[in-house]
């Protein structure tokens, strides 16, 4: 068993050139701070998410990056150039940005084509530009059409189109397919990535669901209340979250009491559990010693059903996902579990089925409610 040190609380990663970025920016609506010294580079080409909850800022962040809101603090860079800053702020239609929004805002009373060529004005060949951006959403047969005789994902094909055709030198995105069903919205995900990747365009998403940025993104940024939690790839959020909040919002999982043994092992009702590296188990990365109660992340690939494991647990619910069943699982103590198994071991509610911990790396917290001097 591998361990990983949980990674401390992110700042951003200090690229030689960012090509979008955020120092230290404040935002807020009249006397309410909603972002406080928020900082992100995002590198040229690279595709940038925040994710969080409703409310926690993200289109706030957007719209002063787009110029629709000022800073109350901190620079907003693009290309080198300031564009927002307390007392300078270039307006929106200076920045060369495009936007891509859930609501598609297309034109209806203009054709498909008529809507891409909307922000080429004086473009020396709009309409060859038109038919390029187009073909490269898979919508020439479309040109003449309007919008309402188009789909929700064909609509909003068109507005990734209108947007990218002037070549912006950054796109916004929020929320852009949120409006569209499941499987369509992660299918669009990753056409919009190739899309994106291909003009070699900069881009920052921002979304609430973990499986349009993890579709979409290379660097994913995780708010909270106007803050960014842990900016890191979408492997490192699941696997090494900073803190209890981005382990809780990213993918899914359950906390399991341990004691950590002699820093390297923690005991748990489900075994101990063998850590490469130390175990560090507060938020700031304070090694964990003997004795410190923590609380250890499990995801459902963690917990493996094995009928000859000792230890049993109880089928509370199960959900079916095709390949595999998710079951919650009630221990003898009365904490729960999650374990994916593959969907031919199709047990019963109620039925209490052997179960092991299989992980790869332990990511730990400090117990919450734990003595304040027993840990970190
Ligand atoms: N025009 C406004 N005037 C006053 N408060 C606002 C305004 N716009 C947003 N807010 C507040 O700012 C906070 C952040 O809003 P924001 O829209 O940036 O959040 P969000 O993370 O994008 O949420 P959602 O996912 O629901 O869009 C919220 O508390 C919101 O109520």
């Amino acid at each position: 068993m591998s361990a990983l040190a949980p990674t401390t609380i992110a700042s951003p990663p200090a690229f030689a050139q960012p090509w979008l970025d955020l120092d230290a920016v404040t935002l807020g609506y009249g006397r309410k701070t909603v972002v406080e010294q928020l900082s992100l580079r995002l590198p040229r080409g690279t595709i940038g998410c925040l994710l969080g909850p409703s409310g926690c800022g993200k289109t706030t962040v957007l719209r002063a990056v787009a110029g629709f809101e000022g800073v109350l603090g901190g620079e907003i860079r693009l290309d080198g150039q300031v564009v927002s800053t307390v007392g300078r702020h270039v307006a929106p239609e200076q920045r060369r940005i495009g936007m891509v929004f859930q609501d598609h805002a297309l034109f209806p009373h203009l054709t498909v084509a008529a809507n891409v060529a909307f922000g080429l004005r004086g473009h020396p060949d709009a309409q060859g530009r038109v038919r390029e951006m187009l073909e490269t959403v898979g919508l020439a047969h479309a040109a003449q059409r309007y919008p309402h005789e188009l789909s929700g994902g064909q609509q909003q094909r068109v507005a990734l189109a209108r947007a990218l055709a002037p070549s912006p030198r950054l796109m916004l995105l929020d929320e852009p397919f949120s409006s569209l069903d499941v499987e369509l919205r992660e299918r669009l995900g990753s056409e919009l990535r190739a899309l994106l990747k291909a003009a070699g365009t900069t881009a920052l998403l921002v979304t609430h669901d973990q499986h349009e940025a993890f579709a979409i993104a290379d660097e994913i940024g995780v708010m909270r209340d106007g803050r960014i939690q842990q900016w890191a790839s979408a492997y490192q959020l699941y696997h090494q979250p900073a803190n209890r909040f981005v382990a809780d919002f990213v993918g899914q999982g359950a906390f399991l009491p341990g004691e950590v043994t002699d820093g390297l092992h923690v005991r748990m009702e489900l075994g101990t559990a063998r850590s490469d590296h130390p175990i560090r188990c507060t938020e700031h990365g304070d090694l964990c010693p003997r004795g410190c109660a923590v609380d250890v992340l499990l995801r459902p690939d963690d917990v493996v059903h094995d009928d000859d494991a000792p230890t049993r647990a109880k089928v509370l619910h199960k959900a079916f996902r095709g390949a595999e069943f998710l079951y919650t699982l009630e221990l003898a103590s009365g904490a729960t579990v999650l374990s994916l198994v593959p969907s031919h071991h199709n047990h019963a509610l109620g039925e209490a089925i052997g179960i092991r911990v299989e992980l790869d790396h332990v990511v730990a917290y400090k117990r919450e409610g734990a003595p304040p001097l027993r840990c970190g």
